[in-house]
């Protein structure tokens, strides 16, 4: 006699978190005032969940600014989508922070009023931004600087004010393109350690652009190798060492040279 037929167990679900940015099948082509056209990236799909700290690293050319530019909202796709939370871009918004490599500080305003100007724009009061600008200054190591002008700070100086003129706005994601390439090596070191701790500290999710193999393992959860003509992704590799990390370690090395693998002919540095 058979046994009569059971209901099937219903499956089981695991829940995974959407990710908070989803690029799908980006293109972009820029169109010279002449007609000539540059496809600098194609078929470049990611997802990015909350909270990683991943870094874009490739030749010069393969189109890591332009990425950069189309999730920050400064460039549209010429085909594909970018979504943040789910919303698809379509602008700048002050919940992306953006940091530039040439600092792009206003040079008119001094560091406090550079780092409140988000939150100015967003009506926050005088003595609240002039607070908060206070207090994210104090988080990049510049406690007594907030009355000086760009011109008055080092480089490095001018790189921690732009990075807490990013965060100020409390973005979700902070965009960083070669923000620390202008840097002397002592310098680069400790805004990398600085870095990490605002990351670790404020949960924010990192998209860094650099084309420096070290500063990518350094730094990064998972490494996305780009190759170019046109700007795709060439390898998807996590990085899982332990933090922080020597670049003597076994591990680092290895990674090392998979990732100058990876870059192949195209190699950098
Ligand atoms: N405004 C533009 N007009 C025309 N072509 C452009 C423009 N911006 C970038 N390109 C071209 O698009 C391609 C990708 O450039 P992009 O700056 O995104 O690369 P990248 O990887 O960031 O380079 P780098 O590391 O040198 O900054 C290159 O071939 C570049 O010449």
């Amino acid at each position: 006699m058979s046994a009569a037929p059971q209901p099937a167990a219903p499956a089981l679900r695991a829940v995974v978190p959407a990710p908070l940015l989803e690029i799908e099948r980006v293109a972009h082509v820029y169109r010279s005032a002449l007609g000539e056209e540059t496809t600098a990236l194609d078929g470049v799909s990611l997802a990015i969940p909350r909270g990683a700290f991943v870094c874009l690293l490739g030749p010069s050319g393969c189109g890591k600014t332009t990425l950069l530019n189309m999730i920050a909202g400064f460039v549209t796709p010429s085909s594909g989508r970018i979504l943040v939370g789910g919303e698809p871009v379509q602008g700048p918004s002050p919940s992306r922070g953006v940091v530039f490599q040439d600092y792009s500080l206003f040079p008119w305003l001094t560091a406090g009023q550079n780092v409140a100007f988000g939150p100015r724009m967003a009506g926050l009061g005088a003595a609240k931004r002039r607070a908060s600008a206070q207090a994210l200054l104090e988080l990049v190591g510049l406690p007594n600087v907030a009355d000086r002008y760009p011109a008055e700070l080092s480089g490095g100086m001018k790189q921690r004010v732009a990075i807490a003129r990013a965060l100020a706005t409390d973005p979700q994601l902070l965009l960083m393109d070669e923000p620390f390439a202008a840097l002397d090596a002592m310098t680069r070191a400790a805004l990398q350690r600085q870095l990490l701790d605002i990351h670790a500290a404020r949960s924010k999710t990192v998209l860094f652009v650099t084309h420096n193999i070290a500063e990518a393992i350094t730094l990064a959860d998972r490494v996305i190798v780009m190759s170019p003509n046109p700007g795709r992704v060439a390898a998807d590799v996590a990085i899982d060492l332990p933090r922080p990390r020597a670049r003597t370690g076994a591990g680092f090395v290895a990674l090392y040279a998979r990732l100058a693998d990876a870059l192949g002919a195209e190699g950098t540095e």
